[in-house]
Order: C-alpha cells, then structure tokens, then sequence
C-alpha cells in the first residue's frame, strides 16, 4: 500500500492560499489529517483553516521568486501582511481587501519580468476569475508601473507613491467581482425561471377564480390574450410607482447607513418607509371618499398583475443593459458570470442607482411591500361586496392584521434591512424587480383573495390560538433581526457585550449566544411560524392559501443554503467553528 506523503511537517512556516483567491499568506502548518490530505493551518491573527498541499507554498521558493520581482522596501512589507495585520488597521475592510493587500503570485512571469528591468512593480493581483478580468480595463493595470527614478536615489518619495498605489490597488482588487459558483441552476436554470416564476403567477391567479379552486381542476382555462390587457390598470400601477417614488425622495425621515460595500464606500439611504406608508393610507382614504371604488383591485386583479408584470420586465431590461456601464466594485458577485440570461435574471449590478434613489432599496420597500397591504384592504371591502356583510370575516381581519403589522414592522425597522442578503449581496435584476413588483404583492395576497370567494368561520379558541402563534413567530423574528442589525452596525454596543461571538479574519465577529445562538437563522424560524399563522385562518379545505406556507419553506432552506456557503467562503474556519457550536440551522433539533 502507498504510503501518503507529507510534505510539511508541524511547525514550518510556510505560505498558504486564502480561500476562493490566488493571495499567499505566511502561515503555519499544525498537522496533515492523513484521511483527507489536509493540512490544518494557523494565519497570524489565529484563523484556522484546512488546505490542500497544492494550495501550500514552501516560504523559500515562494519568497525568492517574489523578492526578484519586486524591490521596493515597502513592497517586501506589505508581503509579510496577514489578514489580521490589515484587519487591525482598518476594521471596515472586507476579506478582500484584506486578502489584497497581501502578497500574491498571480501576475504572468513574461509580463512580469518585462516589468522588471526599471520599475518598481506594485501591481497586486485582485481577487478575480479570468471572466471577471475581461471586465477590468487593461488600463487599470497599466497604472501601477511605476518607473524608479534611476539617479537621485530618492526612494522615499517612490515609497510614498508606492503606498499610496497599493492603497489603490487594494480598492480596486476589493472591488473587482470574481466569480462565485451559480445559483438557481445556472445558466440552464435562469432559462426554467424566467419562464416558470411568471407562468406561476398566472397558474395561482387563474386557479383561485375558479368556482372551485381544487386541484383536481388543474389546469385552469386559459382567458384570451386580450383578457390580460387594460390600459386604465397600466395607469393606476404607473401612478402607484410614481407615488411611491416621490414620497421616497422628500426630504423627510432617517438618512441611514449601509453597510460597508467592498470598496469600502457606505451608501446612505432614505428610510423613510413609514411614513410612506402612513401617507399611502391618507391618499388611500382621501380617493375613496372622493368615490374610488377600491374592489376595482379585485375585478381587475389579473390586468393589474400583466401591467407590473411588463413594468418589472421593462426595469430589468433597463437594469441589465446600464449594468455594462457600471464600474466593477458596483458590480454584485453572484451576477458576473458572463452569461446574458443568468445575468439579467440574477442581477448584474448591486446597487443600481439614479443618483441618490435607489432602485434596488425601493423597489423591495415601496411599491410593492405597501401595494400588498392596499391589495389585502381592497379584498376585505370586495369580500363585504361578495358576501353581502356589514364588516369583513374574523377570518379576512386577521389575514389583514397579521400581513400589515409584518409590512409596517418591516417599514418601521427598514434600517434593519441594510443588513440583509439582498441588500448587501444579491445584484438587482429580473429576480428581485419581478420579486419585488409582481411576486410579492400578487401572490403574497393570495389568502385575501381567496377568503372573498371562500369564507372560512373561526371558533374563538382556534382564533387565540392562531393569535398567539402569530405573536410568538413575530417576537423571535423582531429579537432575532434586531439584535443581529444592532450587532452588525456596532459590534461593540454595551447593550450587546452579555453575548459571545466569534472573531473572523475579515474584522467581523459571528454572534453566538443569544438568539443567533439558538439556531442559525433564528429570523427564518420566526418568519415561519408568522407564515403558518396567516394560512391557518383559511382553513384546510383547499391547498392554495397554503402555497405562501410551502413556497416559503422552500425559499428559505434554499436562502439558508445559499449564505451557508457564502459565510463559509467568507469566514472560512470561523464559519465551521460557528456551525459546530450551532448545530441546527432554523428548526432546533429537527433542521
Ligand atoms: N417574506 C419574505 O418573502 C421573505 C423572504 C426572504 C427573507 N425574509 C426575511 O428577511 C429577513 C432577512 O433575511 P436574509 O435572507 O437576508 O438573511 P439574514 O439572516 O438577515 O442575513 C444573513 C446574513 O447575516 C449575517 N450572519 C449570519 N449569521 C450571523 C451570526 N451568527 N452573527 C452575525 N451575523 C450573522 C451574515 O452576513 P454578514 O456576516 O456578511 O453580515 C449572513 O450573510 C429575515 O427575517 C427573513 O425571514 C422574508
Ligand atoms: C421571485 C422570487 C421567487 C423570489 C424573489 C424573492 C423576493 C420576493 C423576496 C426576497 C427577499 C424578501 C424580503 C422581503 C419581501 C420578499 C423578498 C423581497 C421583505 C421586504 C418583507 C418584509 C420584511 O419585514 C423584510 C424583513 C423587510 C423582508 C426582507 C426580505
């Protein structure tokens, strides 16, 4: 039997590859796990990870060869840099900044020794794959050849300018996008959504008018194309948006921070969303008594989804083409692949803006978020219509009640969702516009909805019980958000020092007491229990105003599963220390 080799013996001091780049840095070898072939490293700020020989560089060779190609002083300092080192400096830098500042190997030697003969090279090599290269312009690169002044000797002042590019440098490689492995199915799965999420919409729709909506009635009748048509209903979305628009951009309300983006820029937003919402209602109540009937919502239900439907298409377009002229740091990681479609659906951009109006921030909060509480309102009159009633059913106030506290919590604490996946990772494309201007408020209503055609009687005991679930859900998802936004915008808030966490090497810590100690994505479980809560007043008698309930269970397995492997990209060692310490991810002790 072959003996495995090992190469590195415990204690060497060798160069190790940072996770997801091509940056070195010195660490030491603690072991080799003969299982695995992985050696068990230590960075200098304390980081433990696991790496593959291959991933392991001998210090010797790997200084040599980096001494030749660079001269300066201060670019042999900044070899020796580790993550913490560059951590301690400055606190806000992402991993990728970090990882930047470090020493790395990724320059192609012919090039490089061309550089050689009368520059200083300071040219650190971005964190990037080669799609990702393609984006950053040639020139970028070209800019950090500084020529050394051969004959006065004054290298200082070359050091200072060295400095000051490999600041630069350091932006730019934080900046740069590289690739991250694709979600959704790929390419081949952008495809399958772009066609099934609005096929979907049109199925729920169509199946909830049906005199009976069983699924034994599967498929429902397709109406005329003509049917999904109203320019009247294309008008009052257009307004709605508009609306919504103006209210964002008065001057009125908290200017928050975001978090810090990988060039190390805070954008600021408006958080003025209660107040929008608290106007829309004013505005709501103003057109009704000048006679607007609002179950107009109800009739025209399906034209109005086709209007946001072509608007949120319309959007995305919009998005995805001004995305080519988008700087690379503005570009988000998950949307870079190179591929139109996955691209467009994705979301291409991070942070689309119009100047200061954020159309990613605003298309999540407004229109759409505030839409479903004026659609929810607009069934439980169509509901007293259809029903001939004095006041809408127990059944339709709680679906009511429960969906508005969620909207106005979310409105209320809308600083809280700076801190969220969306926000701070995912590219603004057909996604999210579709998300945002169709799937939210035309699918998130759909107990409303059913509840006009299919009343459905509570008992007391049943109402206190579905009550109460909703309480104890809305608690855990309130605490949960808060605490974690309140940790994230200062780790060091006194309010916060009972709970431990853990140190990363990219400055920030994991929480790991309190409610992030519980399970790993307390929020979820909280999100969950609210969600049953708004399908049990529906009764059983029918699967759809249980699709919220089961669409959501899937969307947030799926949304666990994806930042599970972007914190362990991020975190590396911290991240599986985390989820050993927190086994279950939402359900304690069952998932
Ligand atoms: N109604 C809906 O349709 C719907 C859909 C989706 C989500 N939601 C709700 O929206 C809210 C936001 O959800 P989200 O999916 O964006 O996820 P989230 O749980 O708010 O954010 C995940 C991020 O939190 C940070 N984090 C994870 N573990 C941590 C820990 N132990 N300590 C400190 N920070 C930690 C990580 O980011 P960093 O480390 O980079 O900061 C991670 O990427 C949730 O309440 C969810 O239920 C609602
Ligand atoms: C089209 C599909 C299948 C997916 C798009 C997902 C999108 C609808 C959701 C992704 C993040 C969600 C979210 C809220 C609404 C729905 C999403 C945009 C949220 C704004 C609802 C109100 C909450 O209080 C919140 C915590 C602010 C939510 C943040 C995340």
């Amino acid at each position: 039997m072959k003996m495995p080799t090992v190469k590195y013996q415990r204690g060497d001091m060798v160069m190790g590859r940072w996770p997801g780049s091509n940056l070195y840095y010195e660490v030491k070898v603690l072991g080799l796990d003969a299982k695995s072939q992985l050696y068990t490293v230590i960075y200098k700020d304390g980081t433990e990870l696991e790496l593959k020989e291959q991933d392991i560089k001998s210090a010797a060779g790997f200084q040599s060869r980096s001494r030749s190609r660079s001269r300066s002083p201060s670019r042999r300092r900044s070899r020796s840099r580790s993550p913490a080192r560059t951590t301690r400096r400055s606190s806000s830098r992402t991993a990728a900044a970090v990882a930047a500042a470090a020493i790395t190997e990724s320059a192609p030697s012919s090039r490089r020794d061309a550089k050689l003969k009368d520059s200083v090279e300071v040219r650190l090599s971005p964190l990037k794959s080669e799609a990702v290269a393609e984006a950053v312009p040639e020139k970028n690169q070209g800019r950090y050849n500084l020529r050394r002044r051969k004959d006065d000797g004054d290298f200082k002042s070359v050091e200072a300018k060295v400095e000051q590019l490999e600041e630069k440098e350091a932006k730019l490689a934080a900046a740069t996008p590289p690739s991250t492995p694709l979600d959704f199915g790929g390419k081949i799965g952008a495809y399958f959504w772009l066609l099934f999420l609005p096929a979907w919409v049109l199925f729920l729709l169509l199946q909830v008018n049906l005199e009976d909506p069983s699924l034994a009635n599967f498929p429902p009748p397709l109406p005329p194309l003509e049917a999904f048509w109203d320019v009247q209903a294309l008008g009052f979305v257009i307004l709605w948006i508009l609306f919504q628009a103006v209210l964002y951009i008065l001057p009125v309300g908290k200017l928050s921070e975001g978090m810090p983006l990988r060039s190390g820029e805070r954008l600021k937003y408006r958080t003025n969303g209660f107040f929008a919402i608290v106007v829309s209602s004013v505005a709501v109540a103003a057109a009704m008594h000048k006679g607007f009937d609002l179950t107009y919502i109800h009739s025209h239900f399906l034209q109005l989804t086709a209007a946001s439907f072509i608007i949120s298409i319309l959007l995305s377009t919009y998005l995805y083409v001004r995305s080519h002229y988008a700087a690379p740091e503005q570009l988000a990681l998950g949307g870079s692949s190179g591929n139109v479609v996955y691209d467009f659906f994705k979301g291409h951009e991070l942070n689309p803006r119009i100047k200061n109006f954020d159309l990613k921030f605003f298309c999540e909060m407004r229109p759409g978020l505030i839409g479903w509480c004026l659609i929810n309102f607009a069934m439980a009159l169509a509901e007293m219509k259809h029903q001939g009633l004095n006041a809408p059913s127990h059944s339709m106030i709680l679906v009511n009640l429960f969906q508005l506290l969620y909207v106005v919590d979310g409105l209320w604490n809308e600083e809280a969702i700076l801190t969220t996946m969306d926000l701070m990772h995912d590219g603004f494309g057909f996604m999210l516009a579709f998300g945002d201007l169709v799937w939210v408020p035309f699918t998130y209503t759909l107990q409303a909805y059913y509840l006009v055609s299919w009343p459905n009687p509570l008992s007391l005991p049943a109402l206190g019980a579905i009550v109460t679930l909703k309480l104890v859900g809305f608690y855990i998802f309130r605490k949960s958000n808060s605490e974690k936004n309140a940790f994230r915008r200062n780790p060091s808030d006194t309010r916060l020092s009972h709970l431990r966490n853990i140190p990363t090497a990219t400055g920030k810590s994991l929480l790991v007491s309190g409610w992030w100690g519980v399970v790993r994505h307390p929020n979820y479980l909280g999100d969950l229990l609210m969600a049953l809560a708004w399908s049990l007043p529906c009764g059983f008698s029918h699967l759809l105003p249980w699709y919220y309930m089961i669409y959501f269970i899937i969307l947030l397995v799926h949304r666990d599963s994806r930042d599970m492997s972007e914190c362990r990209r991020k975190y590396g060692s911290a991240w599986d220390e985390y989820c050993r310490t927190v086994r279950y991810r939402i359900i304690p002790r069952v998932y």
